[in-house]
């Protein structure tokens, strides 16, 4: 089967095929920007977008909306992660971390699939704001968010390595699950 994935992220679409392609669905990038609102969850991004979405893509889609929480400043930057990663960036969320001692962060991923009605998955993995910025892998917030049990960065792992533990990981591994439940294939 064949599924659109509606993003401006290569980095998500990289990941998403890497999971989902030797389970057998075929994933079709479609690079179509939709109004991602200012709301207090992902979950109500994520359903706004498809509402804007569902009459203008030809065939069964899925969207991700994702961010990372940060203990220390409160959840920040949360919902806001894309806008401040291209504004502060990741050497702006290493100032706001200087001398501050709580690195505990977590990354979250909310997937909603479009097949006539909505379907929503999660993930979510817990670790902490590194002190520098290292690897070259990944995309975003990579280089500085080490997942708990390990030392090394989203950045210094490979697809399948990150996939294995990573909020979308888990969001992807719940869609498969449904996927495999709903259409038998
Ligand atoms: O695994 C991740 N590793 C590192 N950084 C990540 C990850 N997952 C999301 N992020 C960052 C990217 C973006 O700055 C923001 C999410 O924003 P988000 O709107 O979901 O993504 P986006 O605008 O890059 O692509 P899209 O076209 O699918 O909306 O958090
Ligand atoms: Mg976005």
């Amino acid at each position: 089967m064949k599924i659109f994935f509606v993003t401006s992220n290569i980095g998500k679409v990289k990941e998403a095929k890497a999971f989902l392609e030797p389970l057998g669905i075929e994933i079709e990038p479609l690079k179509i920007s939709y109004p991602e609102i200012q709301a207090d969850s992902l979950e109500d991004v994520v359903k706004f977008g498809i509402e804007w979405l569902k009459d203008r893509i030809p065939g069964y889609f899925f969207i991700e909306d994702s961010g990372l929480f940060i203990e220390a400043l409160n959840g920040f930057p949360g919902v806001y992660s894309a806008y401040v990663y291209k504004t502060i960036g990741l050497d702006g969320i290493l100032k706001l971390m200087e001398n501050v001692e709580n690195r505990k962060a977590y990354f979250r991923s909310v997937i909603g699939y479009y097949n006539g009605n909505v379907h929503i998955f999660t993930g979510t993995v817990q670790g902490k704001i590194s002190y520098d910025k290292r690897g070259t892998h990944g995309f975003g917030y990579d280089p500085i968010f080490v997942p708990d049990g390990y030392e090394k960065t989203f950045a210094e792992m490979t697809t399948e390595e990150k996939n294995a533990i990573s909020h979308r990981g888990k969001a992807l591994k719940e869609f498969h699950r449904w996927l495999k439940e709903n259409l038998k294939y």
